[in-house]
């Protein structure tokens, strides 16, 4: 290890063109070690501005999901975090948990692939909608009835989910509640790891796109995780891709697309053409 950064071609743009605003996220030289000191992530950095759009990809095991385990302060016992991790000017590796709890559900909210996760088992969804909506809002009593109801339209719910349990709705609703749960705290940051994966092909479709409106309408900045560069790339401005813990390549997500630099994204981008032909092929 010699502690130098590796190579990441960036297409930021050249000098002479406007400067973007400053980030609202900003990894710098971040590493996760096991405790035998094994990197499992190397000198990842990227940044993200207010209201834009990145997606994480990568192959499974390639380190996407401690990437937003760290941004968010909740890497697993036994890993440790290092290097520079500025979440709206909060250096979250190393923070004490009073600092990442003024952060956390205010500053940055997230959805994980299973919604169950996130999810009281035992309360009714209402009831767990306006735990947040009372705390970041203050409403209380019928302002608080609305604000939920409000909530549960805006992801495309029925009012009657409000007095389900978990266990009572699909996995699409519910992965929808977790949503609502995550936006309910107004944050200036959404991470999204894989909240498609675990759902059928055509929910699949209906919760990205939801995400996708629900993002954009209310200017909030997204890191977006995914294994399928399609499906990542046409919901997120740029796309940073980690191959076994390295960052090996950052740019516009139609430029990667379209033209893929490093050998290991050419991969990427020639099976999801594959897939895609292959689908085609089979489509009625
Ligand atoms: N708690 C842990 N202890 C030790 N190693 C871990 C731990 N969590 C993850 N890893 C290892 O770190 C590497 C990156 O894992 P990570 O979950 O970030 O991958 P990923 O890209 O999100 O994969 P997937 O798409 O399958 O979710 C893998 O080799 C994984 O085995």
């Amino acid at each position: 290890m010699t502690g130098e950064k590796p190579m990441v071609p960036d297409r930021s743009p050249a000098p002479g063109i406007p400067a973007e605003p400053a980030a609202l996220l900003d990894v710098d030289g971040l590493s996760v070690r096991r405790a035998d000191g094994h990197e499992l992530l190397r000198g990842v950095s990227f940044t993200l501005a207010p209201g834009e759009r990145l997606g994480l990809i990568g192959e499974s095991g390639s380190g996407k999901s401690l990437t937003a385990l760290a941004v968010l302060g909740l890497l697993p016992a036994g890993l440790s975090a290092h290097g520079s991790v500025l979440l709206a000017g909060t250096q979250i590796v190393g923070a004490r948990d009073r600092r990442l709890d003024r952060v956390r559900g205010r500053t940055v909210s997230a959805v994980f692939q299973e919604p169950l996760t996130a999810l009281d088992p035992l309360m009714r969804i209402g009831r767990q909608l306006a735990g947040p909506i009372r705390r970041r809002r203050g409403l209380r009593g019928a302002a608080l009835r609305a604000a939920v109801s409000t909530a549960l339209d805006e992801v495309r719910l029925p009012e009657r989910v409000a007095g389900a349990y978990p266990h009572e709705i699909s996995g699409g609703q519910r992965q929808r509640a977790a949503l609502a749960m995550a936006l309910a705290c107004e944050p200036d940051l959404l991470i999204a790891d894989e909240p498609t994966t675990a759902l059928d092909v055509t929910v699949q479709a209906e919760v990205l796109a939801l995400l996708n409106g629900l993002v954009s309408g209310r200017s909030m900045a997204l890191l977006l995780i995914g294994h399928d560069l399609a499906v990542v790339a046409d919901v997120t401005d740029r796309l940073a891709v980690l191959e076994r813990g390295s960052l090996v390549e950052t740019g516009r997500a139609e430029d990667i697309v379209r033209e893929p630099r490093h050998p290991y994204t050419r991969a990427l981008v020639e099976s999801a053409e594959a897939f895609e032909a292959e689908f085609d092929r089979l489509a009625p």
